[in-house]
């Protein structure tokens, strides 16, 4: 059956056409984001789900979205995605981080040039046949100085446009390094500094804990009289009754807002002042703009279908659509190898050390190790998936540590395993040889050499004469038939272990036989 996506928003129809030309099934249902509860209902028959701003992706949706996969946000903000609830279910969430940015910071530009000669009111004063020429002096934009605050990719626009207009141009953003700022030709500065300076302050952070109400009221308080604001950003980063007390006691001059605190923003504190310029979360509006993202998300989504490949993922690793087919062997190992440790385990796992060794150690490890702590838990946990893994290991404090080396066993690649447990250290190695075929090719210190099979068994006994016979007939008595059968030992007369694929699953007395028989110290079933 072919992928199926809903997008939910309105995106440009080139994004249904790549889809389709892609053999992916895609409903344009646009009025389903503005609609929680139809889109709560619909969103079960889907694989993935294209939106822009509009559809709020909550716990609530994730949670009847059955066979999701990937959001795609055809845009930058993912804060409409409840991101920590999309990954518990395993859903990848990506975003398209440049396709709207010069766009963006052109509504900034615009937007600031629309407060200093107030072309809003003017216009709307001039089309009602006043011609007040008096009542709108204006204030020149050169010469004056711009606060960045969030100094990314659009901000970045913004001040290279901003440097063209002839200002000073000070950012406050802590990941900004000196030299990026160097390079922009703006002045890095700490908050307080460009609160006191700014003529115009120009946000363009995201939305997160840290940035939501940066510009406070006592924010707006340490800034100079007279100053301009603009957001085009996320609503929330600003208060917006503190700015509105700020604009009627003339502290702020102007504010420019494309972005509220409540969108669609229908009534707002804010609204209603001559010196306040208002629009519609217009910021990546353009024509352009919005050919680029559906293009780039509907790409990024079917890559993902078709090929496996995962790009700009705000919760996953990048792979590219080249990597995909050489990783997607070496994922299923890892899976594997953490599923054997996981059913082999008597007590919870406290950590995991996963050695790459070899060809595989210059790959997109933490895809691998991903999937390595999704096997792990799987027999604990039924809907965990290499998305949401990592961060429930976290929680449970499983420790993750990845060692990458060269080739040292005499395989192109090998995977090593190391899980530490209550009971001792349970340690299981593989490879992938060139049939693309996962192989187990030691468990402990002991070698074997078997292929993953869905129905195995797992027994660790006393290397003695006859075992092999006895085991046989116990499974010849229950009727199970033996698919293969894989062995291995450290020392004649020491420790063997056999991995042994059936057909058909093993009842619970066939497996107490089994333990029964001497010598044996531990035998397990195995499903892969
Ligand atoms: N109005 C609209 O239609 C649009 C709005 N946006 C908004 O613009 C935001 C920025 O987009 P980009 O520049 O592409 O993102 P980006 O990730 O390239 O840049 C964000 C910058 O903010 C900085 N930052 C993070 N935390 C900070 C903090 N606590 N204080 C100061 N700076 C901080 C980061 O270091 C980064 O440099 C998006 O997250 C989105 O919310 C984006 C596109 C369209
Ligand atoms: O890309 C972003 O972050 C935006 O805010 C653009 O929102 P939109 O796609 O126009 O609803």
């Amino acid at each position: 059956m072919p992928p199926r996506i809903l997008i939910s928003d309105s995106l440009s129809p080139a994004a249904i056409d790549i889809f389709r030309a892609r053999g992916i099934e895609a409903d344009f249902e646009p009025a389903l984001g503005k609609d929680e509860a139809r889109l709560a209902a619909a969103i079960g028959a889907y694989d993935g789900l294209a939106i822009r701003s509009a559809t709020k992706v909550t716990a609530e949706i994730l949670a009847r979205a059955e066979r999701l996969k990937v959001i795609g946000r055809a845009g930058i903000g993912v804060d409409n995605v409840d991101i920590p609830a999309a990954t518990a279910k395993g859903v990848i969430v990506m975003n398209t981080p440049f396709g709207n940015s010069v766009t963006t910071a052109e509504h900034a530009i615009a937007m600031m040039f629309a407060l200093a000669r107030q072309i809003p009111a003017a216009d709307a004063s001039t089309q009602a046949g006043k011609w007040e020429k008096n009542r709108f002096m204006g204030v020149e934009i050169a010469g004056k100085t711009l606060g960045i605050v969030g100094c990314g990719n659009i901000g970045a626009i913004v001040a290279d446009r901003a440097l063209g207009l002839k200002m000073r141009v000070i950012a406050y953003d802590p990941f900004l390094t000196e030299e990026r700022a160097q390079a922009l030709g703006v002045e890095k500065v700490e908050l307080d500094a460009l609160l006191a300076h700014a003529d115009v302050i120009t946000l363009h952070t995201p939305m997160t804990p840290q940035t939501k109400n940066i510009l406070s009221a006592e924010a707006l308080a340490r800034t100079r009289k007279g100053v301009r604001v603009v957001n085009c950003a996320r609503g929330g980063l600003l208060d917006e009754m503190a700015l509105a007390r700020a604009l009627d006691d003339g502290h702020v001059a102007g504010a420019a807002l494309d972005v509220f605190a409540v969108e669609p923003a229908t009534e707002n504190p804010l609204f209603g002042r001559a010196n306040v310029v208002c629009t519609p979360h217009l910021g990546a509006s353009t024509s352009e703009a919005q050919e680029k993202v559906a293009l780039q998300v509907a790409e990024q989504m079917s890559d993902y279908f078709t090929r496996g490949a995962v790009a700009n993922a705000v919760n996953f690793p990048s792979i590219t659509a080249e990597e995909a087919p050489r990783l997607a062997p070496f994922v299923a190992l890892g899976e594997k190898l953490g599923l054997f440790i996981g059913q082999i385990a008597r007590s919870g796992v406290q950590s995991l050390s996963i050695v790459f060794e070899g060809h595989i150690a210059q790959q997109k490890t933490r895809a691998i190790t991903a999937a390595a702590l999704s096997g792990l838990l799987k027999p604990i946990l039924e809907d965990v998936s290499p998305v949401s893994a990592p961060a429930i290991a976290k929680e449970r404090g499983i420790a993750v540590e990845e060692i990458t080396r060269e080739a040292q066993s005499g395989y192109e690649s090998l995977l090593a395993l190391a899980a530490r447990t209550a009971e001792g250290e349970i340690r299981v190695a593989g490879t992938v040889f060139h049939d693309g075929r996962p192989r187990i090719m030691r468990i402990g210190e002991i070698g074997v050499d078997a292929e993953f099979a869905p129905s195995m068994i797992y027994t660790q006994n006393e290397d003695r004469p006859g075992f092999i016979g006895r085991f046989a007939n116990v499974l010849g008595a229950a009727s199970v038939n033996i698919a293969t059968f894989a062995l291995g030992r450290d020392a004649p007369g020491g420790c063997a272990v056999a991995l042994v694929a059936v057909d058909g699953a093993l009842l619970e007395g066939t497996l107490d036989e089994i333990r029964a028989l001497p010598g044996v110290k531990q035998a397990t079933t195995l499903k892969f």
